[in-house]
């Protein structure tokens, strides 16, 4: 049985620079005081570090859908980040029990320097899955992607909606558990946008927990079963769906 357990999750990044003090002084000029204080600050090395996240903790159970909502920088990324196991925690922990999907950055776990269909193979082999399934992925995939002939084209030829296409088919393909994704995977021309859905329906039927990031209301009531309000790398409000949507919007207004 699938689950999430985030506790206490903190990150942070350093900024590199040149100078640090010049450019603590610069960010300290472009932000208040208490914007710096809270989301900056100087490491034992002299860094000055951005805090993506503070103090971050929610579970979640089998069939819930949780969306993320927050302005610009408020570590929704960052957060699906870590849960993808991209980023490691500073401090606090994150504990992912069952197959993990992740749509993300299309280029993730791709080689550009293989075709659509090697990279197909390659990730379906990584999962550990036998010939006949194999097939029947690559299949699934070039039938959803509709690349044609590009599918034994490096993936370097491809446009970044090519790209996408792939990357999304590849991630439906191989059922997940917890489906870990970025709102961008839904963005694209109409007809993909409507094919993409209707994948995204059977999956989330199947994988037993999605986590999406949006700044579309639309897919958040659609999709989701629980918000997560994050402002400044913090958990504002968590809760169901409408309540926390609309405390959100009111608050953007
Ligand atoms: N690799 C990085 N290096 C330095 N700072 C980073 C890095 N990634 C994120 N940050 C910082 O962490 C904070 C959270 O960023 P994040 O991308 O998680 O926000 P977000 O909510 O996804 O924003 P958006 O809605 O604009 O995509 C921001 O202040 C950002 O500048």
């Amino acid at each position: 049985m699938a689950s999430v357990d985030v506790s206490g999750l903190t990150i942070s990044f350093p900024l590199y620079h040149g100078d640090a003090r010049s450019l603590k002084k610069t960010l300290g000029g472009a932000l208040n005081r208490r914007a710096l204080s809270g989301r900056f600050a100087q490491d034992n090395r002299q860094r000055v570090m951005v805090q993506a996240l503070t103090d971050v903790s929610f579970s979640l159970c089998p069939g819930e859908r949780l969306g993320l909502v927050g302005r610009n920088g408020a570590g929704k990324t960052t957060l699906l980040r870590a849960l993808a196991g991209i980023y490691e925690p500073v401090k606090g922990r994150v504990l992912l029990r069952g197959r993990i999907g992740s749509l993300l950055d299309t280029s993730l776990g791709m080689n550009p320097e293989l075709s659509g269909r090697e990279n197909i193979r390659l990730r379906c082999l990584f999962s550990g899955l036998s010939e006949k399934a194999i097939a029947e992925v690559e299949q699934d995939v070039e039938s959803f992607a509709g690349l044609g002939s590009f599918m034994d084209l490096p993936l370097k030829t491809y446009s970044s909606g090519m790209a996408v296409r792939l990357a999304f088919g590849l991630a439906t393909a191989i059922m997940p558990q917890i489906l870990i994704m970025d709102e961008w995977f839904m963005a694209g021309d109409a007809s993909f946008i409507q094919r993409a859905e209707q994948r995204i329906a059977g999956l989330v039927e199947g994988a037993e927990i999605l986590i999406v990031s949006s700044h579309m209301p639309e897919i958040i009531s659609q999709w989701c079963t629980r918000l997560i309000w994050m402002e400044q790398g913090r958990v504002v409000m968590d809760g169901p769906t409408e309540e926390i949507l609309h405390a959100y919007l009111s608050a953007e207004q």
